[in-house]
């Protein structure tokens, strides 16, 4: 006897022959499947109910209730169960219309008589087999369905032709199209032009490579832009689905972290971060192309004073009002058109500014459109009540000229805006390697300043101040000279600034100081006379905070009358950061010290504090005495100085007196002191020394 194999599922066998089912019950037990009998129709939807077998085997004549009915009746029951059971039918030999019936009442298949009893059992198998794929696939459906219908997203399917098959709205509230719209059309009548064009691109991919692509596009809506992202994958079945998702809030935080990566957040333009990719782009750009681009680097000259004085708000209101302006000037069509302009222009930080010039024809187009920007930085800036003057200063550096990579064009057109700056400001520079040059010699320069002290490579010499009125030596200026071992004699111009730059001007400074006061004190000993000498401070000797100790100490050292000192100091050195000022001036007036404010009119005062920090004499600057007295408009000026400064009660020394015409004009105005060529020129102390000792000179009370 030969083993039955396992159980491949359970047959219920209607028919009332019961020959005939126990022919079928053998089939079947033969490949495996159990059986349960039924002998007439209405046992069989008994049976049904009771057992839920995997198939069922039907006999279409059977008495009471025939098979179609059963058929019905089972179909009928399996509606609330939700299922679908595989019923074959056994129909007469050339019985078309019960075939056909059988199919009408929900039969799966059909065996006609004469049964082809060794095939049965195969054929129910295969049935059973083919209705179980169905099922699977009937669940896969549901799934894919239930996952379709729990994502927001929109979902359609598309023909290769680019047909919607299917369109089914998501929960997406800003769902744009409609079923109605779409289903049966072609996507070219239902989305605009470029998109359709690049979406039907995109579907030809899919279906070329079996890959996911997607599309993101915009829509407009009810006023609204919105955005939208198209996942595109090929079904299998020669068709196309995709999945829209509203990206809208997506985008917008993109652009949010973008602009809050590569925006200024103060005046929106830029930043550094996004002017140095924009630069390599720029230059990746340029290379391929072979075109030129220059970069304009822009520092406003006088930005400090204004925050100190006015404060930071208005600071801040002036970095925004110049960014506008600068965009103004810059726009696309005032300069070399191009097509992202918007990042050309950029803040670097502070009132550092960079315009990028791509597409460059001439290095003369860079030099306009940086005269251009120059001019339109003097025009006034009206901010919180007040009105602001500032002026620029501009380096430019250009590729592929000074440099092929961005850092170094960066750093050229700083160097070339620091050029400017030295060049007395309010000035556009282009870079060239000369500069590097002239920086290195800056550099030597430095190395040797450093040691000048100590070598003993400094000295003074002195400019005799005359009584105007009296034609008497009342002072004298020291000024100080540096003798280079292999360059010469050096003009303090030339040293001057570097000192201050590096920070060498505090100890030269002092020892200027220290000099000046032994020497007056020796010069008060030997004449009796009381000769005030007059020393230069600069911007960087002033806020060291311990300036009005060494004063002191070196008054004390010399033994000086305070009030033959007297402390010069430059406009700008007053203005910058006026309340610190007053202080160090209050300690310094203290010790008894004598304050004039040198090269009197080339920079800014506000008369409020002229008078709040007690200073003693004005020395108009030479520029306004050379064109005497000629030069009307300078004359007026000179005249309204002295009339001002005796106003607040000072005293007014004129500077580069060279002509006896200058000195009788400003004898005439009621100049008290004046200083110059014509009056003497800086000399040695040996040569003040014989002068004193003159008969016809005499000192100041
Ligand atoms: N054309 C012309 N020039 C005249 C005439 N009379 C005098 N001068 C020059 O004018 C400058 C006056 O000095 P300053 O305005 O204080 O300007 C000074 C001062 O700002 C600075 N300086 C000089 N010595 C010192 C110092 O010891 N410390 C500091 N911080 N600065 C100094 O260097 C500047 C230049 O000094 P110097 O080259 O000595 O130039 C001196 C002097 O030689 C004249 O009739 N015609």
């Amino acid at each position: 006897m030969t083993a039955l194999p396992p159980s491949r599922g359970t047959v219920l066998v209607a028919d009332d022959d019961p020959v005939m089912r126990l022919l079928m019950l053998e089939m079947l037990a033969q490949v495996g499947l159990d059986a349960i009998e039924a002998p007439d129709g209405q046992a069989a939807v008994a049976s049904f109910e009771r057992h839920a077998p995997d198939l069922v085997l039907l006999d279409v004549e059977m008495p009471r209730m025939d098979g179609f009915a059963v058929c019905r009746a089972i179909r009928a029951c399996e509606r609330d169960r939700n299922t679908t059971v595989p019923i074959i039918m056994v129909t007469g030999g050339d019985d078309l219309e019960a075939v056909t019936q059988a199919y009408e009442c929900g039969a799966t298949d059909f065996v006609s008589k004469p049964i082809n009893w060794p095939i049965l059992g195969h054929r129910v198998l295969y049935v059973l087999r083919a209705s179980d794929a169905i099922a699977r696939l009937r669940i896969a459906d549901a799934h894919n369905r239930a996952v379709l219908a729990a994502i927001p997203d929109t979902f359609f399917r598309l023909t290769p032709e680019g047909y919607y098959v299917d369109y089914e709205q998501g929960h997406d509230p800003a769902t744009v199209l409609t079923q109605q719209q779409c289903v049966g059309r072609h996507v070219r009548d239902v989305l605009p032009a470029p998109i359709a064009e690049r979406v039907m691109e995109q579907v030809q991919q899919v279906l070329g490579t079996q890959s996911v692509r997607s599309v993101d596009y915009e829509l407009e809506w009810e006023e609204t832009v919105h955005h939208f992202e198209a996942r595109l994958v090929s079904t299998g079945a020669g068709e196309v689905l995709g999945l829209v998702r509203d990206i809208s809030e997506r985008k917008r935080t993109e652009e949010q972290i973008r602009r809050l990566a590569y925006c200024d957040s103060l005046t929106g333009i830029p930043n550094r971060q996004a002017f140095l990719e924009t630069l390599e782009r720029e230059l990746a750009r340029s290379r391929r192309e072979s075109r030129k681009f220059a970069i304009l680097f822009m520092d406003l000259d006088s930005f400090k004073r204004i925050n100190d004085t006015l404060g930071h708000d208005v600071g801040d209101l002036l970095l925004k009002v110049v960014s506008e302006r600068l965009h103004e000037t810059i726009r696309p069509g005032d300069v070399v058109a191009h097509s992202d302009f918007s990042g050309t222009l950029a803040r670097l930080g502070g009132d550092e500014f960079t315009i990028m010039i791509p597409d460059l024809t001439s290095v003369q187009d860079a030099l306009a459109v940086a005269h251009r920007v120059k001019d339109a930085m003097r025009r006034p800036f009206h901010l919180d009540g007040h009105e602001i003057f500032v002026t620029a200063s501009i380096g430019i550096s250009l590729y592929p000229e000074d440099g092929e990579d961005g850092t170094s064009l960066l750093k050229y057109a700083d160097t070339a805006m620091y050029h400017a700056k030295n060049c007395g400001k309010n000035n556009a520079k282009l870079y060239s390697s000369a500069l590097t040059t002239q920086i290195m010699s800056h550099v030597k320069l430095e190395v040797g300043l450093r040691k000048a002290l100590q070598h003993n490579e400094l000295y003074l010499q002195y400019q005799p101040q005359i009584d105007v009125r009296s034609a008497q030596v009342v002072g004298v200026e020291a000024l100080v000279r540096w003798r280079h071992p292999e360059l010469g004699i050096i003009p303090p111009n030339d040293f001057i600034p570097l000192a201050e730059e590096t920070g060498l001007i505090v100890p030269i400074g002092e020892w200027v100081l220290r000099t000046a006061c032994l020497q007056a004190r020796s010069w008060h000993q030997q004449s009796k006379r009381a000769l005030r000498v007059a020393v230069n401070l600069s911007a960087r000797q002033f806020k060291d905070e311990s300036l009005a100790q060494t004063v002191l100490a070196v008054l004390n050292e010399t033994g000086l009358d305070p009030r033959l000192l007297e402390l010069e100091l430059t406009e700008g050195t007053l203005m910058d950061d006026a309340l610190a000022t007053l202080a160090t001036l209050e300690q310094l007036r203290g010790l008894g010290i004598y304050l004039s404010i040198d090269d009197f009119g080339t920079g800014y005062s506000s008369m409020n504090y002229l008078k709040r920090f007690d200073v003693r004499a004005l020395k108009i600057d030479k520029s306004f005495i050379s064109g005497l007295p000629q030069d009307s408009e300078n004359a007026a000026i000179t005249r309204a100085i002295i009339a001002m400064a005796h106003g607040l009660k000072m005293a007014v020394v004129a500077e580069g007196v060279e002509t006896g015409e200058q000195l009788s004009l400003l004898e005439q105005f009621g100049c008290d002191m004046a200083q110059g060529y014509l009056l003497g020129r800086p000399q040695s102390q040996d040569a003040i020394t014989q002068m004193l000792n003159s008969p016809s000179c005499a000192g100041a009370p």
